[in-house]
């Protein structure tokens, strides 16, 4: 159902900027426009229609790679029917759709570079700025003494902007197809009351990870050496996850983050290195003075390179994360760095458990499948139907309270696996 409504709004947004590129490009970007608004016609009438997946023809980096798998699940499904959009599986044929979109464009020079998705994402930015800036507040005022707090002091601290990462992933614009998400209100006052929607929560075990990952460093402290972050989506969220960030490095319980974003536009509001600048430039453009604060301090560590942000077209293809070692050995070998890695959201999640139908009580290091580069920790929203690692009998009371507990957003898990201690 969403799908097709996505791709509606993205011929939309490209015929609303027609002047745009007439004024950049002149009757060239008309061109342009027209004949990606003509392939992306021709995409939903396929999607809609179920007709064969096409194999791509851009020539990109990964272009290859996307013409594999749909050769891979063409032997998995047998030679007689070819792949087609409904009977694929979903996780399949919904990245290929953003990845079509994606070739439309790339197709049509001079436009493109024009991220259809870009509007909504600032847009979302910016209706959550009350909020943003609640959070900037609330961080400036933890590092006025973040040298004199106990262990434990820390640990809530840390278990608290985890939390405010994690209710973060509520706001993303796919699964509302498009439609305002932002968050409105401060998330630190609703933090008590969610408490009991997070179905899951390894906190501890994560921050015991953090800790005995500590090392004396060059500056003579004892800190964990890498935490690496891959990000969802831009917007309210992705400032919960600097802020997380921020609060790692100046607490000294990590001396780098290490962001992984998409290279490409990705999932309505996935963020790409242009969203991940821009939102940084932007904070730090606020006339809010704590807002402000943290906009330049997230710049200075960009610089000194306490931050760095990553891109990897692996990111922006359908295959399951078990798939990595084999297919992305180079990211992998990337991740093998980290002493913890955090996924954020809903998609990493389907990708981390390969979007089946597992039994709820089937463990998170069974459904992973061999995937551990590094100690994992995913913070995610349930929006689609996939969950392990419940206990016995809780997804069969949820399913009586509250039939779409797997798609509604309205619960979370904070979800842990060591790879070393198995
Ligand atoms: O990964 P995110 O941003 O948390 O969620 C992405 C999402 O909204 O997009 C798909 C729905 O179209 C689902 O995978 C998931 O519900
Ligand atoms: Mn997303």
């Amino acid at each position: 159902d969403r799908l097709p409504t996505i791709l509606t709004k993205v011929i939309d947004t490209i015929h609303r900027n027609k002047n745009k590129f007439f004024e950049e490009y002149g009757e060239e970007g008309i061109q342009a426009e027209k004949q990606a608004i003509s392939l992306l016609s021709k995409l939903r009438n396929e999607l809609q229609t179920d007709k064969p997946v096409l194999a791509l023809t851009d020539g990109l980096v990964d272009t290859e790679p996307w013409n594999q798998y749909l050769h891979r699940q063409q032997r998995l499904q047998g030679d007689q029917e070819p792949v087609s959009w409904f009977k694929s599986p979903w996780l399949y044929v919904e990245c290929y759709m953003y990845r079509r979109i994606h070739e439309a464009l790339l197709l049509n020079p001079p436009i493109s570079d024009f991220d259809v998705f870009n509007e909504g994402k600032t847009q979302s930015f910016f209706e959550s700025s009350q909020a943003v800036m609640a959070l900037c507040t609330y961080l400036e005022g933890i590092k006025k003494n973040v040298e004199e707090l106990s262990e434990s002091q820390l640990f809530e601290l840390f278990s608290k902007l985890v939390q405010v990462s994690l209710w973060g992933n509520k706001c993303d614009l796919s699964i509302s197809a498009g439609q305002e998400n932002s968050q409105k209100a401060s998330p630190l006052d609703s933090l008590n009351s969610l408490q009991t929607f997070i179905l899951v929560d390894d906190t501890k075990r994560v921050w015991s990870t953090l800790i005995s990952a500590q090392k004396l460093g060059q500056s003579g402290k004892t800190t964990a050496d890498r935490v690496d972050i891959v990000l969802d989506n831009a917007g309210f969220e992705l400032v919960t996850d600097l802020v997380l960030a921020d609060f790692l490095v100046s607490s000294g319980l990590a001396r780098q983050i290490h962001f992984h974003g998409k290279t490409i536009p990705w999932f309505v509001s996935d963020v790409t290195a242009k969203d991940f600048q821009w939102t940084i430039r932007q904070t730090m453009a606020s006339n809010h003075k704590w807002g402000s604060k943290c906009g330049v301090q997230w710049q200075g560590y960009l610089k000194d390179g306490l931050w760095r942000y990553h891109d990897h077209p692996f990111w922006t293809q359908p295959h399951e994360f078990c798939d990595m070692a084999p297919d992305a050995p180079d990211l992998y070998a990337t991740l093998q760095g980290a002493d913890l890695v955090l996924f954020k959201g809903d998609l990493n999640y389907r990708k981390l458990t390969g979007d089946r139908d597992w039994e709820h009580t089937v463990s998170f290091d069974t459904a992973l499948r061999g995937f551990g580069p590094a100690p994992l920790c995913s913070l995610r929203t349930l929006k689609a139907n996939v969950q392990v690692g419940l206990q016995p009998g809780q997804g069969e009371k949820l399913t009586s309270q509250d039939p779409s507990w797997m798609t509604n957003g309205k619960y979370a898990v904070i979800q842990f696996h060591n790879p070393k201690s198995e």
